[in-house]
């Protein structure tokens, strides 16, 4: 099936610096893609680029099986939503959801009912005549995601929407986005620095590094996975080892699981048991041979949903562990013995 979004090997210099090299990703009808990445990144980069906003050196557009790089950017169908929300000050919250249907040239009468229909879906039923400039922050980007949705674009492009907010708004704001844009099957892609975000938010994650897009998957297989030490690191995965860092009993218990960036020993995949001469005969068979690494207990600490332990082993390795709160925790200075679930151990690519 041919992609709804197909980018190509986009390239783009900016004087000596190369902003995004080689960038190929695509997208299906409906899916919503969050853009992950560090400041400088290529991020807002590659938004403008498909909005028209900027061209590219090379490389390729299609959307909706037409080619977009000869399209204008007001004639792409897209819709786009910054940050600082952009509204237009001196109109009122109607004008400004109209805008681009005045633009379009929608008759009047289904330009207010279109409005009505946007306001409502992003839960402003009713604040038509309110000025923009007596929004809170929150309500500015809702008027702000309304507007882009009126004109019923093609492809949704957000840049950061939710930054200027605060914790708990934002939390509520996405969730909200994503049920609307769900619910209107649009296709977008969301461009955030916030793992977490990312993460709640897309079908899809991708992370852009340097320009280059190191990694492209669900939220579950990126986090089960992130494939390459480069993405590893960006995601502040703990428990990364290269080749040189990795001791020589993980090398074992690794197999075949250490590729040429390293290893990951994913901390939800440690689990704690007894420590080895504790264990009875019983649990010796059951434990299996795992169970021979020994560790200590240096911190534990709640985090909502599960307890992360820090564990030092006997040669000074550190480790960290993630449990979930439904076994018991175990207690700061003992001594304890290290289990490892298949799959724990996952190997990471050099690029
Ligand atoms: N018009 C421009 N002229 C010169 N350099 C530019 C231009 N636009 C972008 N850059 C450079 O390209 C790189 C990527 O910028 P971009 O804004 O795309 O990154 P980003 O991932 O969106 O970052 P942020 O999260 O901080 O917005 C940066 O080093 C930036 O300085």
């Amino acid at each position: 099936m041919n992609a709804f979004l197909q980018v190509e090997h986009i390239e783009k210099w900016h004087d000596c610096f190369k902003t995004l090299d080689g960038v190929s990703l695509s997208l299906q009808k409906g899916e919503i893609l969050t853009l992950l990445g560090p400041s400088g990144g290529g991020k807002t980069t590659l938004l403008r680029i498909l909005a028209g906003l900027e061209y590219p050196d090379g490389g390729d557009l299609c959307l909706d099986g037409e080619d977009l790089l000869p399209v204008a950017p007001h004639e792409r169908g897209i819709g786009l939503v910054f940050q600082d929300a952009a509204l237009f000050p001196h109109l009122n919250v109607e004008a400004n959801v109209a805008f681009g249907l005045r633009m379009a040239g929608v008759r009047k009468r289904d330009r207010r009912q279109r409005v009505r229909d946007m306001l409502a879906l992003v839960g402003l039923s009713g604040m038509e005549g309110r000025r923009v400039d007596g929004l809170s922050g929150g309500e500015r980007q809702r008027v702000a995601l309304a507007r882009s949705l009126a004109p019923a674009p093609k492809l949704l492009l957000l840049d950061e929407p939710l930054g200027a907010l605060d914790r708990n708004l934002r939390e509520r704001l996405a969730r909200d986005l994503r049920s609307i844009l769900k619910q209107q099957a649009l296709t977008a892609v969301f461009v955030t620095h916030d793992q977490e975000e990312a993460f709640s938010l897309g079908d899809r994650v991708a992370v852009l590094l340097d320009g280059r897009l190191k990694a492209m998957d669900t939220p579950e297989g990126l986090s089960a996975n992130p494939c390459s030490l480069a993405v590893a690191r960006f995601l502040g995965e703990t428990n990364v080892f290269t080749p040189e860092t990795l001791p020589d009993k993980f090398r074992k218990l690794a197999g075949g699981y250490c590729g040429k960036g390293g290893v990951l020993i994913r901390p939800e995949g440690i689990g704690l048991g007894p420590c080895p001469e504790k264990r009875k005969p019983q649990e010796e068979k059951r434990g299996g041979r795992d169970f021979h690494v020994q560790a200590v207990v240096k911190e534990r600490r709640f985090f909502g949903t599960f307890f992360r332990v820090d564990l030092e082993l006997a040669d000074g390795l550190c480790l960290t562990a993630r449990m979930p709160l439904s076994l018991p925790p175990p207690h700061v200075g003992v001594p304890v013995g290290l289990h490892f679930a298949p799959g724990t151990f996952v190997a990471l690519s050099e690029a």
